[in-house]
């Protein structure tokens, strides 16, 4: 039986998080972070910081160090790792790395149909994530004759169909091209979800999400308004963040949750 999530807990809850690898590499040196319900947030930080093995440990995938997750107050760890794997819904930056089946509808429903989802009530769910995704035309094509930007499309369609208390994207606006990445962005501010994204595209961040964590050396160095963070002459050239030459974080409207 899947366990409630509690409602009156935060998406994420992520205390004194450390993490080294088999071959003794420490990656993260005791993470805290918390999400609430709703909340946009950009993880950045330079190449290695810990962005992926952080991600990681948000379903299961990476494990054992000190330290605990917790997913709408649910804590990962092997006991509940089905629903947590449910409850979290990772979009990673290739999506052929997520589609597999022969048509999108059958990849949409592949999850929710591992989950035990049948018939009429399948079938309203695929329906309803590839619509929010805008791909519901596409539902009866093979996933590998899509473009690029439609089989990512597709990969989140894949993760909202779980219905995920929280949506991690690794990268999304990679390899979009500008009218995907602004569809994507429309996309993405239109889904009644937490979001956390990996993300090196530093105004892309500032389109999406309120709020950004800077995570530089295995650990949380900064945690603010993106705009402001972005602002941050000093912090941004300490962590090699970047911005495009000639981009003016104050020029963009500071994006506000829900919208
Ligand atoms: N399987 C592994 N074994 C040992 N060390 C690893 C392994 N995977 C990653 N690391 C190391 O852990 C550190 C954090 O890596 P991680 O991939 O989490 O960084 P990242 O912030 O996601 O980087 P990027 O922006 O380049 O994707 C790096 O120093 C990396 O070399």
């Amino acid at each position: 039986m899947p366990t409630a999530p509690d409602p009156t807990a935060p998406s994420l809850q992520v205390s004194g998080l450390a993490y080294a690898y088999p071959d003794g590499h420490q990656a993260l040196f005791g993470v805290d972070l918390t999400i609430a319900r709703g909340e946009r947030v950009a993880l950045l930080g330079p190449n290695g910081a810990g962005k992926t093995t952080l991600v990681l440990h948000l379903n299961g995938i990476l494990g054992g160090g000190a330290g605990t997750v917790e997913v709408a107050g649910l804590p990962v760890g092997k006991r509940h790792l089905a629903e947590i794997r449910r409850r979290v819904g990772i979009v990673f930056q290739d999506p052929d790395d997520q589609l597999f089946m022969p048509t999108v509808r059958e990849d949409v429903a592949f999850g929710p149909a591992t989950a035990g989802l049948r018939g009429a009530e399948l079938e309203a769910r695929v329906t309803r994530a590839l619509e929010r995704v805008g791909m519901a035309e596409f539902a009866d094509r093979p996933p590998h004759h899509l473009s690029f930007g439609q089989r990512r499309r597709v990969a989140v369609a894949t993760v909202l169909a779980m219905e995920p208390e929280i949506l991690v994207l690794d990268e999304p606006s990679s390899n979009l091209d500008p009218a995907s990445r602004r569809e994507l962005a429309d996309i993405l501010r239109s889904l009644d979800v937490t979001v956390l994204m990996v993300t090196h595209d530093l105004p892309y961040a500032l389109e999406l999400c309120p709020r950004s964590v800077v995570l530089s050396g295995g650990v949380i160095t900064a945690d603010g308004t993106t705009r402001e963070l972005l602002c941050d002459e000093r912090l941004m050239r300490e962590h090699r963040l970047e911005l495009p030459y000639g981009f003016d974080p104050r020029s963009v409207p500071a994006p506000v949750a829900g919208g």
